[in-house]
């Protein structure tokens, strides 16, 4: 924030502690490391809730009773295939781009094939939110298997969320292990406020634009490296690192040279964010199961050294990504999957936006030359 002055307003550079609405979708407290979703802790839900319990609480306020799941997942698992159309079309999307590029495209394009795309109805709300959190694994699951030069599986309606997802990924159920470190990631990043790409899409809907276009927005924010674009920056720097005895000496080299280290820090939490220990022990579990402590090793020392030298802690993208790496997914589809549990909480506040809305729309102050007449010739 830069200090004002008589003739300049106070400047919130990156809007940095500015209070922009009211949300009763998540709550994160910075000062006792805790996040809520709806009222629940972000462990417990982790812990006891699978990713489409946590869904439904999101979207509708409540845990679902048990007859209210099993609707709710006959309807997922009724909207998991892709038509032919957008899958022909996605199958033509160069194979040189971003696989996030693909989910951009893959959004847009359901959109313009929705006949309801325009309808803002909390039913028809809904509806879009359902298909696209069912069809996004489909999607993504189909782009990871092309890049490797396989043809894609179809969804299995006799799967749960996450099996499905993996066995479109693999072509079988993994371990139980993978799955449920798999399912706590997805809790974990279903939600978290007014984070860049939730706030994109609450930009897009504040101008009373289409769900499709917000989530193409909140999309395009949550690719960058400073967001959800760092759990995959965070596998590419430990593969860089190779060697643990070599993490702490790349890390000063990093530090020296003034680079940020990718998965650590956050705006919000300034002590450590609260959903690291569980996706911590979530990563052990499957460096244990699968046999490989090099990336927990090089993860444990570059946790200790960042602490020792700035005092910056981890956030949730540094043990996702060696996490996804071990699971078998490749670096590119790490934010992808990212987005396949966000979707959850943008079209939360996508609706939330929508029924309370006020055009976004903040000041700036001009600091461009002082106004001059055209110098007509
Ligand atoms: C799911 C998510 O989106 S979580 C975030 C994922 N993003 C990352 O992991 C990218 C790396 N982290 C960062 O770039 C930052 O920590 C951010 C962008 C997430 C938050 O940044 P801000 O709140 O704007 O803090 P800011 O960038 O001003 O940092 C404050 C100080 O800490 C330092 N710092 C913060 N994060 C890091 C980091 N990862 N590596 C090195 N230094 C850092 C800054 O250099 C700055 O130091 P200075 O005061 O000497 O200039
Ligand atoms: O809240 C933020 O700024 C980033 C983040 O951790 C998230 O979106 O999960």
């Amino acid at each position: 924030m830069s200090a004002p002055t008589t003739d300049q307003p106070t400047i919130y550079k990156g809007l940095a502690g500015v209070v922009v609405d009211k949300t009763a979708i998540s709550k994160v407290v910075p000062e006792t490391n805790s996040l809520t979703y709806r009222g629940y802790a972000v462990q417990e839900l982790a812990q006891h809730c699978s990713f489409e319990q946590v869904a439904y609480l999101l979207w509708n306020g409540e845990l679902p009773t048990d007859v209210q799941l099993a609707d709710f997942s006959r309807r997922e698992r009724a909207n998991r295939r892709l038509d032919r159309t957008a899958a022909s079309i996605l199958a033509k999307v160069p194979e040189t781009c971003h696989p996030m590029d693909v989910v951009r495209t893959a959004i847009s394009f359901l959109g313009a094939e929705d006949p309801a795309a325009e309808d803002p109805s909390p039913q028809a709300t809904q509806a879009k939110a359902l298909r696209m959190l069912a069809v996004l694994p489909t999607i993504v699951a189909a782009d990871m298997r092309r890049r490797r030069g396989l043809d894609p599986i179809a969804p299995h309606h006799g799967l749960g969320y996450s099996e499905n997802f993996l066995t479109m990924v693999f072509g079988e159920v993994p371990d139980p292990v993978i799955v449920k470190a798999f399912e706590k990631s997805m809790v974990l990043y279903a939600e978290h406020s007014f984070n860049a790409s939730t706030f994109a899409a609450r930009v897009v809907t504040s101008t009373q634009s289409d769900m499709y276009s917000a989530v193409t927005a909140a999309i395009g924010a949550l690719k960058g490296s400073l967001h959800g674009g760092a759990n995959e920056a965070v596998m590419h720097d430990m593969i860089d690192i190779d060697r643990p005895e070599r993490a702490r000496d790349w890390l000063t080299a990093k530090l020296d040279a003034k680079e940020k280290v990718m998965g650590f820090g956050h705006r919000v939490y300034k002590n450590g964010d609260s959903r690291v220990p569980t996706m911590r022990q979530a990563l052990q579990e499957v460096s244990a199961h699968v046999g490989e402590d090099k990336w927990m090793t090089i993860y444990a020392e570059l946790e200790d050294e960042m602490f020792t030298r700035t005092g910056i802690k981890p956030n949730l993208d540094f043990p996702t990504g060696p996490a996804y790496f071990l699971m078998g997914f490749d670096i590119p589809a790490f934010t992808p999957v990212f987005v396949m549990s966000r979707i959850t909480g943008w079209t939360a506040h996508i609706a939330e936006q929508a029924a309370s809305n006020a055009l976004i729309r903040p000041l700036s102050a001009y600091d461009g030359p002082a106004q001059r007449p055209i110098l007509v010739r």
